[in-house]
């Protein structure tokens, strides 16, 4: 589904990613790990198109490497905005609906409104909130808006960078809910994560970065069993 290979990344003269290969097969969450600095959101970017990329990164047989963000958005690449990118003026509903109007082409209106109660029901929060003003939610009620925004867009892969960083206990909970239904769902995701315990809960793989190179991947199953050790090793 989501094939990337040998590709290298940075920022101007720095080189951040030396060479990532890695996949993610349709209806699996894959987990990407690694300590603070090890090049983790700059690989989103280069997903994304955020950020200049060498290498393969090829979508269902496509190589979306290079593309601007709106090009690779178009292909149904969709990353959960940063918090800051809502808009705080506007209610939880007009947040959403803005994520279903960038919608992909061949998804109809009919769909978005169907895609509309489903995200309502998956974040039963956000339903009683419809009408608040999303500047005025709290911090880990904003995350759940920018999850259900980027779930509007009809994504064929969903990028999650560190959904649970910086949320209370209560919400990080909430968000491996969130996790656990996408994956009986078969959606196909590549989670950032900090909270390995988290990673461990809801992946079928995991890769771990190190100084922007993998020096790891096995099964969930694997991270699960052997999350303290694997954490040791690698800084996690
Ligand atoms: N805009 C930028 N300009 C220059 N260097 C950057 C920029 N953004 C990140 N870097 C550098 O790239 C390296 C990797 O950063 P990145 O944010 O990808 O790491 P990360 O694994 O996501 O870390 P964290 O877990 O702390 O978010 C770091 O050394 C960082 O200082």
């Amino acid at each position: 589904m989501l094939n990337i290979d040998n590709v290298f990344s940075g920022y101007g003269n720095s080189e951040i990613l030396h060479g990532v290969s890695l996949q993610v097969n349709d209806g699996e969450i894959v987990a990407l790990l690694g300590a603070n600095g090890s090049g983790k959101s700059t690989l989103i970017n280069a997903i994304t198109g955020f950020l200049p990329a060498r290498g393969r990164v090829v979508l269902d047989g496509t190589d979306i490497a290079g593309r601007a963000p709106h090009q690779t958005f178009a292909k149904g690449v969709v990353q959960v905005s940063q918090m800051r990118d809502l808009f705080g003026r506007l209610t939880v509903l007009e947040n959403l609906q803005l994520g279903g109007m960038r919608k992909r082409a061949g998804v109809n209106a009919d769909a978005v409104k169907q895609r509309l109660a489903w995200v309502l029901e998956l974040f039963p929060r956000l339903a009683e909130r419809r009408a608040q003003l999303v500047g005025t939610l709290s911090g880990g009620e904003q995350q759940m808006v920018a999850i259900g925004r980027a779930l509007m867009g009809f994504p064929r892969i969903l990028l999650m960078d560190e959904p649970s960083g910086g949320l209370a206990p209560q919400f990080v909970q909430e968000i491996g809910r969130i996790l656990q239904t996408l994956k009986q769902e078969r959606s196909t995701v590549l989670l950032v994560e900090q909270n390995i315990g988290l990673a461990a809960l809801t992946c079928n793989r995991f890769y771990i970065l190190r100084a922007g190179q993998i020096v790891h991947e096995d099964q969930g199953s694997v991270l699960k069993a052997g999350a303290a050790e694997l954490g040791r090793r690698y800084y996690l």
